[in-house]
């Protein structure tokens, strides 16, 4: 069974030392804010005949040079203590918070310069920067707390920039993105929440942290008076009587240490309690779901209309590197393209590009055209590429567990990816299209799941919620990359049909990205066969697959498990593929290819895509290579090896 979620309340009372912690420090709080109801001294009274007076039920704990009641101090030495502590820790994280997301997600010099200044600061503790403030402007509280902040801004700031920079590249943040959100937006509902939990606990770790420097600060002198009632004053007050009376400096002493460490408990205690994922006890993440949604192979394939997309000569670059190279394609309302192709071969390369989600530099994208739907998705500006995305363009990811923030829940996920496109939707309205859409992709009680985080529910069912996330504002154009890469194969069929009939219900164009010849052959209305960033061949899906021209493919169909071909025939394809750097002066496939013919030019001159039997190929024997029988011949040739040696 499913572990129940639970509360952060109640995640936080499991740990029992934390909540221990937690009442301490509440009680010092309090006894700050009650002081004089708690006292019946005043904190600053001298009265020398009760100068080192010893323990009474009068003065619990005593009296000290001056005879000053040292209850009476310590009660209220809980105000300046944690009032100024906490002064320095704000500073501390206010600055530090926005110096280190900053250099996290900024560039390189703002980084650099950044990460110099934090350095400075982290040479300098609050002891230096105290005496030096107190050198030049004498002692004051002030500079005691601005000492203490400074002294923490290099811990919050490298921490969140360590923080910001391991959450940056997660795959829901590039969903985010596809879902059309601003970076303002990006770093407000899921950077600052996926990092809050550890700034959290990190601001109670340097409370503790504070309240030691601000006490040696204090215990020097440093602070506005050795007489006022702070902790560390008071053992600084107390050093010369220090052997002759020592409880004038352990009692203070112990109270700081006490402190500092309820702190660092409730720092813990938070830190655990804040990340919903170690809410629950069971981590299998993998249960089945309850059910699919009916397969229907045959279904109506609706191709109507004008092109939706249309893609010509794409080109994509990484460093000058081509990983595209002169892509075209166009699909109709209702139509499936399937990308498929070796790792490496660029498929996610085309998805990203016309997503505009790689990063530039290095990335390097340029087409003759690339048209959604009439708008020129290369002179888009940022602006409108990011309102098509989630809007009319929508993505669906390889890996639904990392696509989805772990720290939202999942209604509040397909809701923002719903008002992000759709302004004026009351709560309520929102609430109940995110139900509707969750109950469309058939979730069960989706009212309930609605308030579910990701970590509790199965890969399948998460790759539901991200279909109903992409369909909810139903797009013209569904990019797809891999989207059953990362499930279980019981689940894969499960989650392509429903993409079929998410697509029928919307009339979305859709590329499906593949590895799998065997998905495309059952899901897509046509094939692009990518081959070391270039099509090498393309067609209506079904003709690519039972008669194929281009020695990949066949090399692709022979090397896919399938259910009706023969126990153990499947033939890996040897070699690699050239990556985006490699120059070859002929076929690009010729090292690896089991139909390499040098008096064809396969090994001279590059071949270009033809019109071949219905099929564009880009291969300089498509003629004269037959029906689908030759499919397991090439192969059986390619496993002897012959080839790779005559092309070389
Ligand atoms: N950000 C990047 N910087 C540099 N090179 C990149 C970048 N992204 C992709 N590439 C390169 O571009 C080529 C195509 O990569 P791409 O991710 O598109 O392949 P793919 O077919 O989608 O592979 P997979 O199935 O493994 O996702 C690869 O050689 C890859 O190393």
């Amino acid at each position: 069974m499913r572990p129940r979620p639970t509360s952060f309340p109640r995640r936080f009372l499991q740990q029992r030392l934390a909540a221990l912690a937690l009442v301490y420090l509440l009680l010092l709080v309090l006894a700050g804010v009650f002081a004089p109801a708690l006292t019946w001294y005043s904190p600053d009274t001298v009265d020398i005949a009760a100068r080192f007076a010893p323990w009474s039920w009068d003065r619990p704990l005593g009296a000290d040079a001056t005879g000053r009641d040292i209850y009476t101090r310590l009660v209220y030495g809980t105000r300046l203590t944690l009032g100024i502590s906490l002064a320095a820790v704000t500073i501390g994280l206010l600055i530090g918070t926005a110096f280190g997301v900053l250099s996290g997600l900024l560039r390189q010099w703002v980084d650099t310069g950044i990460q110099r200044v934090t350095d400075v600061l982290l040479c300098l503790s609050a002891t230096i920067f105290g005496m030096l403030l107190a050198a030049a402007f004498g002692p004051s509280w002030t500079n005691v707390v601005i000492a203490a902040g400074l002294s923490l801004i290099p811990v919050f700031s490298r921490l969140s920039r360590s923080l910001t920079f391991s959450v940056r590249n997660e795959l829901y943040i590039e969903v985010a993105r596809a879902q059309g959100a601003s970076t303002g937006r990006i770093v407000r509902s899921h950077l600052l929440p996926n990092i809050g939990g550890s700034l959290i606990a990190m601001t109670s770790l340097s409370m503790g942290y504070a309240i030691l420097s601000i006490a040696g600060l204090g215990f020097l002198g440093i602070g506005g008076s050795i007489l006022d009632a702070e902790w560390g004053s008071m053992m600084g007050a107390a050093r010369n009587a220090f052997f002759a009376h020592p409880g004038q400096i352990t009692v203070p002493g112990l109270v700081i240490i006490v402190t500092v460490v309820a702190f660092m408990l409730l720092s813990d205690g938070l830190q655990a309690a804040l990340d919903p994922r170690l809410g629950t006890s069971n981590a299998s993440l993998l249960a089945p779901t309850r059910r699919g949604v009916k397969r229907s192979l045959s279904a109506s394939r609706e191709q109507g209309g004008d092109a939706v997309l249309n893609v010509e000569r794409l080109t994509v670059s990484f460093d000058g590197r081509e990983a595209v190279r002169d892509i075209s394609f166009s699909l109709r309302p209702g139509e499936t393209l399937g990308i498929v192709g070796e790792s490496g071969s660029g498929k996610s390369a085309t998805a990203s590009a016309l997503l505009g989600l790689l990063p530039s530099p290095p990335a390097r994208v340029a087409a003759a055209k690339a048209q959604l739907d009439g708008i020129d998705l290369m002179r888009a500006s940022e602006r409108e590429i990011r309102d098509l995305r989630g809007g009319r363009l929508a993505y669906i990811a390889q890996n639904p567990m990392k696509a989805l923030n772990p720290l939202m829940t999942i209604g509040a996920q397909i809701g923002e990816a719903l008002t992000l496109h759709q302004s004026g939707l009351s709560r309520g309205e929102v609430r109940s299209q995110v139900i509707q859409a969750l109950a469309g992709v058939g979730i069960s009680d989706p009212a309930r799941r609605c308030d579910e985080y990701p970590h509790q529910m199965s890969g399948g069912m998460l790759q539901r919620v991200a279909i109903a996330m992409a369909m909810i504002n139903r797009p013209d154009l569904l990019i797809a990359d891999e989207p059953t890469t990362a499930l279980d194969v019981t689940v894969q069929a499960q989650v392509l049909d429903l993409l079929n009939v998410a697509k029928r219900a919307t009339g979305a164009a859709t590329v499906l990205i593949t590895h799998d010849i065997g998905v495309v052959s059952e899901y897509a209305d046509r094939v692009c066969v990518l081959y070391s960033g270039e099509v090498v061949e393309t067609g209506p899906a079904r003709r690519v697959v039972e008669n194929p021209r281009h020695p990949y493919t066949r090399a692709l169909l022979a090397s896919s498990p399938r259910l009706d071909g023969p126990l153990g025939g499947l033939r890996p394809i040897p070699g690699r593929q050239p990556g985006p750097g490699d120059t070859l002066s002929g076929c690009r496939f010729a090292p690896r290819c089991a139909e390499v013919l040098e008096s064809a030019g396969c090994m001279t001159q590059a071949p270009t895509l033809r019109l071949v039997d219905g099929l564009q190929v880009r291969c300089h024997r498509a003629e004269t290579l037959g029906a689908a029988d030759s499919v397991n011949e090439g192969s059986e040739r390619m496993q002897e090896g012959d080839h790779i040696e005559a092309a070389r």
